[in-house]
């Protein structure tokens, strides 16, 4: 088995010990591994669109936003792998992906693949979630610096600042051609959200369709309530979310630049329109997954 390494040296920080064992078990495991350290934000997907074969398999070694630029620069066909070291690890956590190196890379090479369907948003794919409004402040807010000393603490500080903000923006949004309203809103291919918190029950990520998690009350309250609801893993029960299934999704909104977030980065500005891709991308996965 062929097997290309795409490590993000600055995801969570830095893994490098972790980064050597994995590659170590890997090649134990007969794998002929090529690794790649990247050098800056989009190098991924640049690196990848390089080559010309990119072999069996190409792992990313980082967190959500390593993934999201290896999926970007995938060949058709290849499998994708994920190790996780990064801060939240939205996707590992909704794949059952160990962080232990040896058992992660033990699944890259004895796993199975299963059928992962990414969305495009404005072009660009991704495989877990993006998000307009609140959750795009937050991910906006984030303090680079606080993130790289504390990790997931830097989100805690951006949620509370950003908070008396929630309602302010109003968007118009059409799923599969319905016209909806909502102060703001989460497509997302999984359940989980922000590390292993459940966001939506009704989510699957096998399945070639987002959900689309509408938040249609204004007010601190009811954004107060939706956070506790998140906590519990029941954002769907609460009064004023609305979750719906579907294929193609577009968000506007009148006045001022609103920012996106795709996979826990930046992803532009609204617009946005969201489309599933035809084709599912083998994703590795360890054999007892279901
Ligand atoms: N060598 C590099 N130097 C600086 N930034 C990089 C480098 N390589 C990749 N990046 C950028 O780092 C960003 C953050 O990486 P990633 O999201 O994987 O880690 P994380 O933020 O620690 O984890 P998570 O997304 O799980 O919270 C990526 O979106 C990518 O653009």
């Amino acid at each position: 088995m062929k097997i290309t390494v795409v490590y993000n040296p600055t995801a969570g920080g830095g893994r490098e010990k972790l980064l050597c064992r994995f590659v170590a078990e890997l090649e134990k495991q007969g794998a002929r591994v090529r690794l790649y350290h990247t050098r800056g934000p989009g190098d991924a997907t640049e690196y990848l669109q390089g080559l010309e074969d990119q072999g069996d398999c190409v792992v990313a070694v980082g967190g959500d936003g390593t993934t999201n630029e290896v999926l970007n620069g995938l060949a058709p066909g290849v499998a994708l792998g994920v190790f996780a070291t990064g801060t939240a690890n939205v996707l590992a956590k909704e794949l059952q992906l160990p962080r232990t190196p040896e058992l992660a890379a033990q699944i890259v090479v004895n796993g199975k693949n299963v059928p992962v369907t990414p969305a495009r948003l404005n072009g660009r794919r991704f495989i877990m979630m993006c998000g307009i409004g609140y959750d795009a402040w937050v991910v906006n807010g984030v303090n680079l610096a606080v993130k790289e000393r504390f990790g997931k603490l830097a989100y805690v500080q951006s949620m509370l600042a950003q908070i008396r903000r929630y309602g302010q923006r109003h968007y118009r949004v059409m799923v599969d051609g319905r016209p909806l309203d909502c102060f703001s809103a989460i497509v997302t291919n999984g359940r989980h959200y922000g590390g292993s918190f459940v966001l939506s029950r009704e989510a699957n990520i096998l399945r070639p369709q987002v959900q689309v998690l509408l938040f249609q009350k204004p007010g601190v309250s009811f954004l107060l309530r939706c956070l506790a609801a998140l906590l519990l893993g029941r954002m769907e029960r609460v009064d004023g979310v609305a979750s719906l299934r579907a294929q193609r999704v577009e968000i506007r909104c009148e006045g001022a630049d609103e920012p996106i977030q795709a996979d826990g980065d930046p992803a532009g500005q609204l617009p946005a329109e969201i489309v599933m891709e035809d084709e599912p991308v083998p994703m590795r996965v360890a054999d007892t997954f279901q």
